[in-house]
């Protein structure tokens, strides 16, 4: 038997307890909990075959009360002695994507980026669009490319068109750019055809994953008119190992942002679900930005009931996120699109002026929040490296 020391300001203490999916050499991905340093393997620990299998699905999609049933096993097991052979030291095993992504939602729901995005994209227009503040404007990405930290990330090709040219070229994107965000994981679903109301959000949502949604942005520039993002952002969209549960999230629950229009009434929430997540972007292991969740315009109770009004249901395993986070301040914003000025107001990286990603990049994208009586909790990190484009591809 193994007991774990768990001092009281670890970020991955008693008020944390995030799951993830992990394997040792040799043996098959199951559902672990991280403890401090250490990895508990739940179905050697609680002899419960839910925790065998390879993805988070079947335990969430088990529902609230056995979300909370487990959380409180979890507490006494890991404050107790715990099997020798259930305990691995993080350092030593191998994370895997922690659930199977079924549908993919990104939304757009920073005002401050939705507001730079505009200026960029569209010079000469009103930065926000007429239905901004009146509804989470978001699109479906592509849920096979969703990958887990530490995944390598290649340069995607594809119909580049400078503005001053009349015709678009093939290459390799040159504006290889990040977005850093928070997701949301569906573990119950909802019934078809009956909406989810934003106070309902917690009977839904299991818990949230650090996200960085790379993104081509001569790619986007060029082909989102008029239906919205597609290749530009299709190739790679990189996920934290470790799902936080809703539960542990509990002190960082605040009021959004003022919202002016009110919003109508599907969309209006008793129970505040803005979190004061605080975000740190490294760009090659310098510290380039901290975007604050707490600014975001629209709460993620809001994304839920918004994408199930019109009666589409969502399922165990869909994954939706925030879209990029930035705050009012320029060292606040999530993408470097925003941070550089479009490349035309280049960042000092380790004293070197970049504009967007270049080969052998790599991003790392950490975060943690408010933790009951003092103390913050982590969400790990979502880092990743670019590869070069393919070589029949380059120019
Ligand atoms: O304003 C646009 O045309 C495009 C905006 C984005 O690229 C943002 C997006 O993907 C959603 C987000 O992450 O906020
Ligand atoms: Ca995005
Ligand atoms: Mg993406």
């Amino acid at each position: 038997m193994t007991t774990i020391d768990i001092p009281g300001d670890s970020p991955f203490g008693l008020a944390n307890l995030p799951y993830g999916v992990f394997s040792t050499p040799g043996t098959a991905p199951r559902v672990g909990v991280r403890v401090t340093d250490w990895v508990v393997d739940l179905a050697q620990a609680l002899g419960d075959e839910v925790f065998a299998a390879p993805s988070l699905n079947p335990f969430m999609a088990q529902g609230p009360r056995r979300w909370a049933e487990v959380r409180e096993r979890v507490t006494e097991l890991v404050s107790g002695r715990i099997p020798d052979g259930a305990v691995h030291p993080v350092g030593g095993v191998r994370m895997h994507l922690p659930f199977e992504v079924g549908d993919f939602v990104d939304f757009y729901a920073s005002e401050h980026h939705a507001a730079n995005l505009g200026r960029l994209f569209r010079p000469g227009s009103s930065p926000l669009m007429p239905n901004w503040r009146h509804l989470p404007v978001g699109y479906h990405g592509r849920a096979g490319t969703v990958v887990v930290s530490g995944t390598d990330v290649r340069r995607p090709c594809g119909q580049l068109k400078p503005p001053d040219a009349d015709a678009p070229v093939f290459g390799p994107s040159r504006r290889l750019d990040i977005e850093a965000e928070l997701g949301f994981v569906v573990g119950a679903g909802s019934a078809p055809g009956s909406p989810v109301r934003c106070d309902d959000f917690a009977a839904h949502v299991f818990g949230a994953v650090l996200v960085n949604d790379w993104s081509a942005r001569d790619i986007q520039s060029w082909e989102y008119v008029p239906l919205g993002p597609f290749l530009g952002k299709s190739f790679a969209t990189s996920v934290s190992a470790w799902v936080v549960p809703l539960a542990a999230l509990e002190a960082a629950r605040v009021k959004t942002p003022p919202q002016d229009p009110e919003p109508l009434p599907y969309l209006r929430e008793n129970e505040p679900w803005g979190l004061d997540v605080e975000l740190s972007v490294r760009w090659n292991g310098q510290e380039v930005s901290r975007p604050p969740y707490r600014e975001m315009y629209w709460s993620p109770a809001q994304m839920l009931a918004h994408m199930t009004v019109n009666g589409a249901h969502v399922r165990t395993g869909d994954l939706y996120a925030s879209g990029t986070i930035s705050g009012p301040e320029r060292d606040q914003r999530g993408a470097f699109i925003e941070l550089t000025w479009n490349g035309r107001e280049p960042l000092e990286v380790n004293g070197t002026p970049r504009g967007f990603l270049e080969d052998g990049d790599e991003v790392v994208i950490t975060a943690t929040a408010p933790a009951p009586g003092g103390g913050r909790i982590g969400f790990g990190e979502v880092r990743g490296r670019v590869l070069p484009a393919l070589a029949g591809e380059r120019d």
